[in-house]
Order: C-alpha cells, then structure tokens, then sequence
C-alpha cells in the first residue's frame, strides 16, 4: 500500500503570518526521505494554504509523484496542466468549509469533469476522482474515464460511535470491493488518523492512503520524518495480516 503525504497543513502555518517559513517544499523533502510514496498537495482557489510556486517547487525538486488535488475551476486546471504532475485528484471545493466536506458529485458534473479528464489525460496525468463510497459515484467514475478514484474516509473518520464507525467502515469495504471489480485503482483519504487508519489500510483492494492534517499534527511535536515512519508502520502492522 502507498502511503501519499499531504502537506497542506504546512503552509497553513506559514499562511498564518503571511511569511515564509516553514516551507512545503522543505517538508516535501523530509517526507521523501522517511520513505513515503508520494506527496499530495491542495492548490485551493483561495489558496488559503498552498500556493502556486509550491507546487511548481516540488514537481521540480522532489523525486517521488506528486499528487495534486484540485477542483473543476478553469484556472486550476489550466495550471494542473502546465505543472503537470504525475496524478491529479478532482475535489469539490467550496469557500465556506473548513476542510473537503465530501466527495465530488460524478454524476451531476459529468460533463465538466469528462472535459478535465481528458484534458488532463492528454497531458501524460494519471486522473483519480475524489468521491462518496457509492455505487453510482464508482460507476459513473469508471464510465468517464478516470484512472482511480479516492474514497472520502471522512464519514467513518467522524464517525461518533462505534456502531456508526463500523457501518462506515462496510461502505467502504463495499466500494472497495466494487470500484476493484471495474478496473480502477482505489485510493482513500480524508481525516485518516494514527488512531482510526488500520481498518482502513486493511482494506486489500486499496492500493493508497492519502493523509495529511494528522501527520503535520503529529510532526509539531516528533519531526516530520517520525511522523511518516509512526505512520507507515501502522499501515505495513495493517497489511502484513492480510499476507
Ligand atoms: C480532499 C481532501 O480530503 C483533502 O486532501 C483536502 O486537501 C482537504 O482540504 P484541506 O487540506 O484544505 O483541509
Ligand atoms: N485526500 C485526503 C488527503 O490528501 C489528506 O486529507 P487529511 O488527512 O488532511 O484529512
């Protein structure tokens, strides 16, 4: 299973003065010396975090993929295009939320997204789609040509009681399963944690785990290398009960 380290949430610090320390692409750099697979990156519209040059930084310096996550606006993808990394994921975004609040909706934008995707594919990217655990989302995927796609952790990751945590848990489960049975590659992400990430990373027909804000959480106080090996150990402790 590969592990793709987001670094969001190191720019959100260096957002918070408007300076330029601590920078993503130091981090990037750390996260590829602890052996991560890859590295994901947010370019928001209101680039409240991430800026621009921070991912054309790490296309440049960093050796292991970059992963860019990123939304249907045109100038995104216009500069997805030109930075071409080696996957874009699509994400819905909206200005109010806090964090990604679910999956992107397939079936409602097919248009727009079919537009991007081969766009993107046109330009050598892998395309993964960012979407809800539901059948519909998966096939519509499949049918629209993305590579992968990413099932949206975050109902199981905010999952209140157990019960509810282990309903979410069979979703995903499901639509593992499912998206496996049509021949995409299956990612997930979205508030994975050290405490919530192995039923999840024992999942065998995922091949990836995106995570971020809990590592960078985790970093303030072990570094940035630890963090990542706490992490991957969790996922190799995960995967090596299913060998
Ligand atoms: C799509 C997703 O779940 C996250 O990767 C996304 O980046 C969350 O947005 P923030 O990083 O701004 O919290
Ligand atoms: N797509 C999920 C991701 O990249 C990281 O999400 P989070 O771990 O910061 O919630």
């Amino acid at each position: 299973m590969r592990l793709g380290v987001n670094i969001d949430h190191v720019a959100t610090i260096r957002e918070a003065r408007k300076t330029n320390e601590p920078e993503p692409i130091y981090a990037a750099l750390l996260v590829q010396e602890a052996l991560a697979d890859g590295i994901t990156m947010h370019l928001r519209e209101d680039r409240r975090h991430i800026q621009d040059r921070d991912v054309y930084q790490v296309r440049e310096i960093v050796k292991i993929p970059l992963n860019l996550e990123m939304s249907l606006n045109e100038e995104i993808v216009r500069i997805a295009l030109d930075v071409k990394p080696h996957q874009a994921t699509l994400v819905p975004e909206n200005r109010q939320e806090i964090t990604t609040e679910g999956g992107l909706d397939v079936v409602a934008n097919s248009d727009r997204v079919s537009e991007v995707i081969k766009r993107l594919k046109g330009e050598g990217i892998l395309v993964s789609l960012f979407i809800d655990p539901q059948e519909w989302q998966i096939e519509q995927a499949k049918n629209l040509g993305a590579d992968a796609i990413e099932l949206h952790t975050g109902n199981y990751a905010n999952a209140k009681h157990d019960m509810e945590k282990r309903l979410e848990l069979e979703k995903l489960i499901d639509a593992a399963k499912y998206a496996k049975s049509l021949g995409l590659h299956v990612h997930a992400g979205h508030g994975l944690t050290y405490e919530n990430v192995k039923p999840v990373a024992a999942i065998k027909e995922i091949e990836e785990l995106n995570i971020g804000h809990s590592i960078i959480a985790k970093s303030v106080f072990v570094g940035m290398k630890e963090a990542v090996s706490l992490m991957r150990q969790l996922i190799h402790e995960a995967r090596w009960k299913l060998a």
